[in-house]
Parts: C-alpha cells; structure tokens; sequence
C-alpha cells in the first residue's frame, strides 16, 4: 500500500541526512517541505523564532504538544542544555511512530520523551507518571482549538511558574484567536508578537510568546 506524506519525509532524512546530527535531520526536512512536499513543521523561519526563545528561556524541563515528524522536536533538543528534558505529545499513532524514528535518527532520544495520546489526558500526568515539577517552556504546535483548554489545563495543574514561557504557532494560519484573546487579556500572562511566514510559504502567520507570571 502507498506510503504516507510523513514516511516519504523520513525516507529522505534517512537517505540523505548524517545520522546523529540533529542539525542535519532539520535542514534535511526543511529541504525536502519546500522543494517536494509542503508539511506541517513549523519550518526554518518561525524555527528562527522558537530557537532564541528557547535559548532564552534555557529550560531543564520543556513540553511540546503535536510532535507530528519529530521536527520542532529535534530542533528544540539539540538547544537544551545537559541533563535538560524535552516531553512532547502527539496524539495520531501513524505521527507518533515517524517522529519516534525521527529522534533517534537525529541521535536525541536521550533528551526527548515522546508521549502518544490526547493532551488534555497526559497533561494531568505529567507530575505523577512523568515526575514533572513544573515546566520551564511550553510549544503548543497542536490543534488550535485546543491552546486555550490546555493553557487553563497546564494552570490548573499547576505546571507553570512564574516564568514560565509558552510559545504558539500558527496563531494567524490557521489562526488562535481566542487563544491570543485569552492570554492577552489575562493578568496572569505578559505576551508578545512574533509576525512570520506559514512554513515553506509566502503567507502571513505568526507566533505569540505568552510568559506565565504567577
Ligand atoms: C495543515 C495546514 N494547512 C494549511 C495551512 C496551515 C496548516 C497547518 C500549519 C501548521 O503549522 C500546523 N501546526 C500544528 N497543527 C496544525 O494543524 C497545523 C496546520
Ligand atoms: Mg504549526
């Protein structure tokens, strides 16, 4: 039976990328999504993004939610420092199974834990089954409809402390408006705009950076 977009993507990492070399598997990716298939990561611009915050942010324990080929995955954990962790979700199994051989191809497996199932069911996990305290920095790069629940969600079980720096893409295309509603005018958050591109195209997105102030 034919392959999926997502197996045709990894095929080409693991022909043409140097195992090992988290660098390599994310300029591998972004080179094929732009010359042969247009996908879903979040690409080398808004990448640009996610990599200063993350460096600013230099978190001992980060949360991703939507894994999908393990990009942003791989692109995250090559910034962490030593012993730091990255826990990232996604919820279709077929995603789930590409981005595992993504990580481990990429030489990061050690760094990164891939959790398989809804977000609103790991979240209330993550301190008892996957003995987190709280999380220095959240990507929501999941489903739009599901930023602002699991926002409330990461509050309510007290997973964020002041600090705390989530950031989300995607809120132009396919948009977050209530999201962007929510943490701008919640006293709990200070929020900025970071104007980009959808991935690989010449349309309007952006990212909003949302730091949890206790
Ligand atoms: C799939 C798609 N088609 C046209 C325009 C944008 C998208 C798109 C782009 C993304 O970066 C996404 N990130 C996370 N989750 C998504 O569902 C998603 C969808
Ligand atoms: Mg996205």
């Amino acid at each position: 039976m034919n392959q999926s977009k997502e197996q045709r993507i990894l095929n080409f990492v693991l022909q043409n990328a140097v195992r090992g070399d988290p660098h390599s598997v994310v300029d591998t990716i972004d080179k094929y999504c732009s010359q042969k298939e247009w996908a879903m990561n979040v690409g080398d611009e808004k990448g640009k993004i996610l990599d200063k915050t993350v460096q600013e942010a230099n978190p001992s324990v980060a949360l991703e939610l939507g894994t999908y080929c393990g990009y942003s995955a791989v692109r995250i954990s090559r910034l962490l420092k030593a012993g730091a962790r990255l826990l990232t979700v996604e919820f279709n199994p077929e995603f789930a199974a590409i981005a595992k051989q993504m990580i481990e191809f990429a030489g990061v497996q050690d760094k990164v834990k891939l959790l398989e199932g809804p977000s609103e069911e790991i979240i209330p996990q993550l301190k008892k089954k996957y003995e987190v305290d709280t999380l220095d920095f959240v990507f929501l790069d999941h489903w739009k409809e599901r930023y602002t629940p699991d926002t409330i969600l990461l509050q309510e079980c007290n997973l964020l402390r002041k600090g705390s720096v989530l950031l989300a893409d995607n809120i132009i295309f396919p948009g977050a408006p209530d999201f962007v509603n929510y943490v701008r005018k919640s006293p709990h958050f200070q929020c900025t705009n970071y104007p980009s591109h959808l991935e690989y195209m010449q349309v309007e997105d952006a990212m909003e950076k949302a730091v949890f102030l206790g």
